[in-house]
C-alpha cells in the first residue's frame, strides 16, 4: 500500500536571501517560476501526472484535487503557493503528441510580499521535520554539479549567482519551415483573413540551435530571470523561458491577467530622433493595425472569463510594456471570481475555458487553430501552452509559455516564436518580429543575433 501524500511547510527568513530566488537555480532539472526576486522554485520529484488530448487540463486538474484531498498537511505560513505544490507544463494543442505534465517535487523553496517559505513533500514514512526539510533542501543544492558555472552552495550564499560568460560555438538551422516557407505561410494566412473567414491568426516558426559544449539549463533560467524582470521566467522538464504573457494568476477569488499582442523591436528605435518611449507610443500605440490585433486578444480573454467572474476590470487603454528586447502593447485584467455549482474555479478549469487565447491561436479559435495546422506545419509542443504552478486551494499562477525553448537534448535546443497576423500584416516584418522574440533565448544561449 502506497503511503499517504505529507507536507511539511515553514517559514524561512526572507532577509537571508539576498540573490532571491534566482540564486537557487543551481541546478539543470530546476522547477522554476520566478518573477524579479520572487517565485517558486522546486527540486526532485516525487509523483507526475501525463496526459495528451483535449480535455488535458481537466484530467489534470482531477488528478491534483485527488492527491490534495487526502494529503496530510502541516502550513504554518498559509499563503498562495504553501502547502502542496506542483509545476505544470501543457500542450498548445489538443492534438499535440507532446505530453502535458504536473510534477511534484520534493522541496520547494517560495518567495511572495516578504514572506519566504520551505515545503518538503513526501510520500515515505518517517516525521517531517524543520531539520530534515532544510537536510533535503541542502542534499539538492550541495549536489547541483550538473551547472559547472555554479558554485554548489550558491543557494545558500549572498548575491547574483556566476555566469559563464565565454561564448560558445554554436549554429543555428532551420525548424519545420524556412524563412521563405515561413512568409509564404504567412501570405496565405493574410489571403484567408481577406476572405473574411478569420480576423486573426498567429503563426509560428521553429528554429534549432546546436551547441556543441551542451546546454546549461540552470545559466539560461538566471540569465532569463536576471535580465527579463518584468517577466516570468519558468522551467519545466526542459521547457526553459521568459514570459511576459500572464494567462491566468488566482489568489483566492481574484483572478488576474496580462494580455498582450502588438510589438515593436527595440532596435527599430535606434538612430531615431526623440525618446524611445515617445518612439514606442507614436509607432506601437498609435498603429491601428496594432491595436485591432490588442483589441482582438483582449476580447477573447474578456469574453472567456465572463463566465466565471462577478466583477471583471481592464485597462481602458493599452499601456507600453518596455521589455529589454520589445515594447508591447498590453493590458491588465482582474476579475472577481463567482462559483461555479458551488466552487470558486480552480486555475486549471479557467485555463480550461480560456486557451487557447487570441494571442497565441487568433479570432475565431477554430478556424485559426485549424489554419495554424495547415499552415506551420509544426507540433507546437509545450511553446504557447500554459506554464506554471498550483496549490491545493486552486491558486496558481500559469504564464503562456513564450520567448522560451524545448532542451531536446544535452547539445539541441528548439526555440520558438510567432506573430500575430491580421489583413495588414507584411511577411517580412513578422519574419523580422520572430527573430526579436527568439533574442532572449539566444542571447541567454550565448548566440549572437
Ligand atoms: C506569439 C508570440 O507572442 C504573442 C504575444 C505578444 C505579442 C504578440 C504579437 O504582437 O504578435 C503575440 O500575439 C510569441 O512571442 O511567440
Amino acid at each position: 500500500m502506497t503511503s499517504a501524500f505529507r507536507t511539511l511547510t515553514v517559514p524561512l527568513d526572507a532577509e537571508s536571501f539576498r540573490g532571491g530566488l534566482p540564486s537557487f537555480l543551481v541546478r539543470d532539472d530546476v522547477l522554476c517560476w520566478t518573477r524579479r526576486e520572487a517565485g517558486l522554485v522546486g527540486f526532485g520529484e516525487i509523483a507526475r501526472f501525463t496526459v495528451t488530448g483535449p480535455d488535458r487540463f481537466l484530467e489534470a486538474d482531477i488528478w491534483w484535487r485527488h492527491l490534495v484531498l487526502e494529503a496530510e498537511i502541516e502550513d504554518s505560513v498559509e499563503c498562495p503557493g504553501t502547502g502542496p505544490v506542483a509545476f505544470g507544463s501543457f500542450a498548445f494543442s489538443k492534438v499535440s503528441r507532446h505530453a502535458s505534465r504536473l510534477i511534484v517535487p520534493e522541496i520547494v523553496v517560495g518567495l511572495l510580499d516578504g514572506r519566504a517559505w520551505l515545503t518538503h513533500m513526501t510520500f515515505d514514512d518517517g516525521d517531517l521535520t524543520e531539520a530534515g526539510a532544510l537536510a533535503a533542501l541542502h542534499r539538492w543544492l550541495d549536489t547541483a554539479g550538473s551547472s559547472p558555472a555554479v558554485e554548489p552552495s550558491a543557494g545558500r550564499s549572498a548575491g547574483l549567482p556566476h555566469t559563464a560568460s565565454a561564448a560558445r560555438e554554436a549554429s543555428l538551422t532551420t525548424g519545420a519551415l524556412d524563412e521563405a516557407g515561413w512568409m509564404a505561410a504567412v501570405t496565405a494566412g493574410v489571403a484567408e483573413i481577406r476572405t473574411g473567414a478569420l480576423e486573426k491568426l498567429v503563426l509560428a516558426r521553429d528554429i534549432v540551435a546546436t551547441v556543441p559544449d551542451g546546454v546549461n539549463a540552470a545559466e539560461i533560467l538566471r540569465q532569463l530571470a536576471v535580465r527579463y524582470r518584468e517577466c516570468w521566467t519558468y522551467g519545466v522538464d526542459g521547457l526553459v523561458g521568459s514570459t511576459p504573457e500572464m494567462l491566468i494568476q488566482v489568489e483566492g477569488r481574484t483572478a488576474q491577467a496580462r494580455v498582450l499582442a502588438g510589438t515593436l523591436d527595440r532596435r527599430d528605435a535606434e538612430g531615431m530622433a526623440g525618446s524611445p518611449l515617445d518612439f514606442a507610443e507614436r509607432v506601437l500605440a498609435g498603429s491601428e493595425k496594432q491595436r485591432h490585433e490588442h483589441d482582438i486578444a483582449i476580447q477573447s480573454l474578456t469574453t472567456q472569463l465572463a463566465p466565471f467572474s462577478e466583477a471583471m476590470t481592464a485597462h481602458s487603454e493599452p499601456f507600453i510594456l518596455e521589455l529589454p528586447n520589445v515594447w508591447h502593447l498590453a493590458s491588465d485584467v482582474k476579475a472577481e471570481l463567482t462559483e461555479v455549482e458551488g466552487h470558486v474555479p480552480t486555475c486549471l478549469a479557467l485555463i480550461n475555458a480560456l486557451h487557447p487565447t487570441a494571442a497565441v491561436c487568433g479570432t475565431p479559435t477554430m478556424v485559426a487553430g485549424a489554419l495554424i495546422r495547415k499552415l506551420e506545419h509544426l507540433d507546437r509542443g509545450p511553446y504557447a501552452g500554459p506554464v506554471g504552478w498550483l496549490d491545493a486551494a486552486g491558486n496558481g499562477e500559469w504564464g503562456i509559455a513564450l520567448r522560451g525553448a524545448v532542451i531536446e537534448a544535452p547539445g539541441r535546443v528548439r526555440l520558438y516564436a510567432g506573430c500575430g497576423v491580421v489583413e495588414g500584416s507584411a511577411p517580412e516584418a513578422e519574419l523580422a518580429e520572430t527573430w526579436a522574440k527568439f533574442r532572449p533565448m539566444l542571447e541567454a544561449l550565448g548566440i549572437s543575433s
